[in-house]
């Protein structure tokens, strides 16, 4: 990603140090944050909730400084990185604390900040949970295809795509049998701009909407971001993006791969995270058979 949103010397006199004369005596610390995240929606839409707000980012790093005194420098960025990645949209950060003062027996000099300093960069890695379905024209090569054009997604790493599984349609007008599979993998990208990017695969694959659940060359759908049973699955309904994905819980078409890809899955319904395993057994499999042989990854 090349978008960046940086804060630049942030300064706090703090006292942190493994001597003891700097647990007491307050030095001074400058903090350099680069947080990398797609800002094109909310370049799009002047809207604050579509970025990271620069403000909440310095006051929790400042907060992380104003601590009770630490030994390391080490610890204090890993905790301002880990800070930075709470926010959704945060996809990589790189955080440096100076410690221009620091005591080390020996005279730093030099025309910028000069002493010791720490660097790190964290990425965010979120579990990521993508439906497919191809119910027009070549269904297998349109799959195939889908499965390539997400492994080129940069952010987006798959380590297990499901079976195929040959399924009847769901809802709307009369249509042909699906091929549905799951893919299963970890992302650092934000969930807006992963639906994009599915979106943009799925134009690639000639894939129009006009008829609600109608018949279409690609499908993917998010399904689910996070780890539900650690409490961190991105829970959150509005149009554009509703997670995890509302109707996934009684479809057969999208348990029974996940299941294949995942036998551990487990989904957030309402309050409770269930195993997919014992939601497949409670969900109409009419209509679910085994599909054709693929090796998509
Ligand atoms: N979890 C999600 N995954 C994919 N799209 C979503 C999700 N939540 C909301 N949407 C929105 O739903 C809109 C319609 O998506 P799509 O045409 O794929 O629906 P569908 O596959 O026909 O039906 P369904 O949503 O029941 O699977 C998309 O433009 C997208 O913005
Ligand atoms: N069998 C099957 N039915 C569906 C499917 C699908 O992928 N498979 N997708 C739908 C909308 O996403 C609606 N109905």
């Amino acid at each position: 990603m090349s978008d960046r949103i940086a804060l630049t010397r942030l300064a706090v006199t703090t006292p942190h140090g493994v001597l003891a004369h700097e647990k007491r005596e307050p030095q001074r610390f400058f903090v350099d944050i680069t947080i990398e995240c797609d800002v094109s929606r909310a370049g799009r839409s002047d809207d604050l909730d579509h970025t990271i707000s620069y403000a909440d980012v310095a006051q929790d790093a400042e907060r992380i400084l104003t601590q009770p005194p630490v030994d390391l420098i080490e610890h204090l960025a890993e905790q301002i990185a880990a800070s930075v990645l709470r926010h959704v949209a945060a996809e990589a950060v790189e955080v440096t604390v100076h410690k221009p003062d620091a005591p080390a027996g020996v005279d730093f000099a030099g025309f910028g900040l000069a002493g010791p300093s720490v660097s790190v960069r964290r990425e965010q890695h979120r579990p990521v949970v993508i439906a497919l379905g191809a119910n027009l024209g070549h269904r297998v090569r349109s799959l195939e295809a889908a499965v390539r054009a997400l492994r080129r997604v940069e952010g987006l790493d798959l380590f297990e795509v499901s079976g195929l599984f040959e399924t009847a349609p769901v809802g709307g007008p009369a249509q042909p049998d699906y091929l549905n599979a799951v893919a299963v993998g970890t992302t650092r990208l934000a969930p807006w701009t992963l639906l994009d990017r599915l979106h943009e695969i799925e134009a690639g694959r000639g894939r129009t909407r006009e008829i609600r659940w109608g018949a279409r060359t690609l499908d993917l759908d998010l399904i689910q971001l996070g780890d539900p049973a650690a409490g961190t699955d991105l829970r959150f309904a509005t149009e554009e993006l509703t997670l995890p994905h509302p109707r996934a819980a009684e479809r057969a078409f999208v348990l029974a791969p996940w299941l294949d890809a995942d036998p551990q899955a487990q989904l957030r319904v309402g309050r409770k995270v269930l195993p997919v395993a014992q939601l497949l057994r409670s969900a109409d499999t009419t209509g679910i058979h085994v599909g054709p042989e693929w090796r998509p990854l």
